[in-house]
């Protein structure tokens, strides 16, 4: 599989998922946001965490706007696969690649800790390798990942199974709990809780392994 990495000024989270891609088998490249293509024969495309652009205006609103996520839409739109984590997933929305927004935490605080998630479907290259209603331990570093939706999206995202994750104690005030969602298609990921940080022994967890491991199985032929 070949994997990109988009990197934005203030992503703090590149590094750490090139690691994991790379240890689940992709060939990994680093693309800056200034680029205008991805590079050719690229399959998945990830969006890191971080604090793009300082998370001025909202996060991810600029970061959206960058050169490079022309060339990422342009991927989305060929049935490329595309992961976003954090920031990676506000990015994700701030395109339009993904239904809702994230809003401030409904504490208001930045939350750093483990969470308790729940696989919701397993039906995706990305969470086939968990089972059904799973538990996993993965961990979120956040101040923006309150989820919300209108209720017609809500209803979609349900009724076709595009809940990918959600969490079992809400930390952020996210609606029906959602930490994680699909595309359509169903080859979009974009999550909160971030998997790259539980995908080594060595970093006290490995639920997140699973991920990276179920992407680089679906696309080894790709
Ligand atoms: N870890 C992250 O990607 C953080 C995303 C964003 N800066 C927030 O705090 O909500």
């Amino acid at each position: 599989m070949k994997a990109a990495v988009l990197v934005f000024p203030g992503s703090n989270c590149d590094r750490d998922m090139a690691v994991a891609l790379h240890q689940a088998g992709a060939d990994v490249t680093m693309v800056w946001h200034k680029d205008d293509r991805i590079p050719e024969g690229t399959d998945l495309v990830a969006v890191p965490g971080g604090f793009s652009f300082g998370d001025y205006l909202r996060c991810g609103a600029i970061a959206a706007n960058a050169p490079i996520c022309s060339a990422l839409r342009a991927h989305a739109e060929r049935g490329g696969y595309v992961l976003g984590v954090c920031n990676g997933f506000q990015i994700l929305t701030e395109t339009g690649l993904l239904p809702g927004v994230l809003m401030r935490n409904a504490r208001l605080t930045f939350l750093c800790r483990t969470e308790r998630l729940t696989v919701a479907t397993t039906d995706s290259p990305f969470t086939a390798r968990y089972k059904d209603g799973q538990g996993i331990d993965i961990p979120i570093a956040h101040h923006d990942g309150n989820y919300q939706a209108d209720p017609e999206t809500l209803a979609r995202l349900e009724g076709e199974a595009r809940i990918a994750f959600t969490y079992a104690a809400n930390p952020n005030g996210s609606v029906r709990d959602i930490a994680g969602i699909l595309s359509e298609n169903r080859r979009i990921l974009g999550m909160m809780p971030h998997p790259e940080r539980a995908a080594d022994a060595a970093l006290g967890g490995q639920d997140g392994a699973l991920l990276f491991a179920a992407l680089t199985a679906q696309l080894a032929d790709a």
